[in-house]
């Protein structure tokens, strides 16, 4: 047999029937549903009077809209109608509900891992661009469109085309202070917004080996950000730790039948791929992004680029756009740019290990006056395991608000955003205009540098920041 890459097996193994021309009908293993992209697709099953084929593996949660300040009474209306909207769903269609004021509420993508219901092997969908997370455990997990997921509501099945292969090869040792999150600004920097486009990524090489679920978790959910769909690990060791014991994961002689299969979801070691790009991971320093696109990030330690100095127009004009928007000044330094705000939650940096390299940060210093900075933990799971730390006491005497669980400020659908000009050091995933609110200027970077520009007030340099 041919040798394949990890994506080519896991596709292989979904096949129902080849449809020619790279297109398949692909089993669809498990569907997570939340409250902004599912309301049209339960309306369409409705009027076709149709009943969810297995509903036992759909997984639905209130994460966009929820505000994160208390829990209990929601008092914006538009939130408050879209949570009633999925609540009346979910008991309509009998789907598994991760309730509001549950222990297993927070967002999709950090709580399918936390539940169990994110296992090796899988196809995962759901109705959001950042399902490419879930691919950390060498799932084959990608984001869909609303008639997509009535389609695998009625008939647990997809037609898909399949994508062209790249892998994304880590070398070297990184410092201590430079986190899965400065390595995926570093790529899509390197490579573009666009430079992963129609490619099924796959992260390779021994620092991908050494790294957290998290920490996976992390530049799988950024791969979206540079363009592609689907961002891999092959399972090893450290996936099945982190699945054995979780609710939704098999247990007893079934876990070690699954880990036996899980063992074969391995890349060949002769598969080609129809690209590769290669990281040195000593040559990367902790990353921010300047622009109102991820590609438009620079090393902590840059200047700003300016206009004049670019000789393509379509860059210079853009340059000149996301400067004028972010406002700030053409070859000035990113370090010292003051800002107002700073987030630390989201999907992609919301994780105990997130908390963690923030607290540490934090630990015995004040955010700087006139500073806004809250800390959003990436589930309610989450949110307890950091309480058992003492991480929401380090936070809080360090000045930082301590939230329930939700994508909050990450995007302008919650009452947590940004007001026009407001400047905020964020550890999200999208900086476009308006990203955080209309107005809001964005920085993306890891935990321990939104930490750090908090207690700054400024741009700042982790590194600086441990004794
Ligand atoms: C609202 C949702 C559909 C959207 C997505 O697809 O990713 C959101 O989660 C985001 O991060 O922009
Ligand atoms: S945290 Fe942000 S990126 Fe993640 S699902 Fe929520 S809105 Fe999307």
């Amino acid at each position: 047999m041919k040798p394949r890459t990890l994506y080519e097996k896991l596709w292989d193994a979904h096949v129902v029937a080849d449809l020619g021309a790279g297109e398949a009908l692909l089993y669809i293993d498990r569907h997570i549903v939340h409250e902004v992209s599912s309301p049209q697709s339960f309306v369409a099953m409705r009027a076709k009077g149709r009943a969810l084929r297995r509903p036992e593996t759909h997984l639905a949660v209130a994460d966009h809209a929820i505000p994160t300040r208390q829990r209990g009474t929601i008092d914006d209306p538009l939130a408050a109608s879209q949570i009633a909207e999925l609540e009346a769903n979910v008991r309509e269609f009998a789907v598994p509900y991760a309730e509001v004021n549950g222990p297993e509420q927070g967002i999709v993508h950090v709580i399918g891992p936390e539940t169990g219901f994110t296992l090796p092997g899988t196809t995962i969908v759901c109705g959001d661009s950042h399902t490419t997370t879930h691919g950390a455990f060498g799932a084959l997990a990608f984001g869909i469109g609303a008639s997509e997921q009535s389609t695998v509501m009625a008939a647990q099945s997809l037609r898909q085309t399949r994508a062209k292969t790249m892998k994304v090869e880590l070398v070297g040792t990184r410092h201590p202070l430079v986190f899965a999150k400065d390595i995926a600004l570093a790529l899509i920097a390197k490579i573009g917004a666009n430079g992963a486009v129609g490619h099924a990524v796959e992260y390779v090489g021994p620092a991908i080996s050494a790294m957290s679920m998290a920490e996976r978790m992390t530049l799988c959910n950024m791969t979206i950000e540079a363009g592609s769909r689907i961002g891999l690990v092959a399972p090893d060791e450290a996936t099945y730790a982190f699945i054995k014991g979780r609710r939704l994961a098999p247990k007893g002689d079934l876990f070690a039948q699954a880990c036996k299969y899980w063992d074969t979801l391995r890349s060949d070691p002769d598969a080609t791929y129809d690209k590769v790009v290669t990281l040195d991971l000593a040559e990367i320093v902790p990353q921010v992004s300047w622009g109102t696109s991820p590609n438009q990030t620079l090393p902590i330690s840059a200047s700003l680029p300016d206009p004049a100095e670019i000789t393509d127009h379509s860059e210079r004009r853009e340059t000149e756009k996301a400067l004028a928007y972010m406002g700030l000044e053409p070859g000035a330094p990113l370090l010292g740019t003051p800002v107002s705000h700073v987030f630390i939650g989201s999907c992609t940096n919301g994780r105990i290990e997130d908390l963690r390299a923030a607290a540490a940060i934090a630990l015995g210093r004040k955010v700087a006056p006139g500073v806004k900075a809250i800390v959003v933990p990436g589930s309610m799971a989450t949110r307890k395991v950091a309480e058992f730390e003492g991480l929401d006491r380090i936070l809080t005497e360090a000045g930082f608000e301590w939230r329930f669980a939700g994508c909050s400020m990450c995007v302008a659908m919650n009452d947590d955003r940004l007001s026009p000009g407001d400047r905020c050091a964020s550890t999200s995933n999208r900086n476009f205009e308006g990203r955080q609110g209309p107005g809001g200027r964005t920085h993306l970077m890891s935990p321990a540098m939104a930490a750090a520009a908090a207690i700054a007030g400024h741009i700042a340099d982790a590194r600086e920041y441990v004794a």
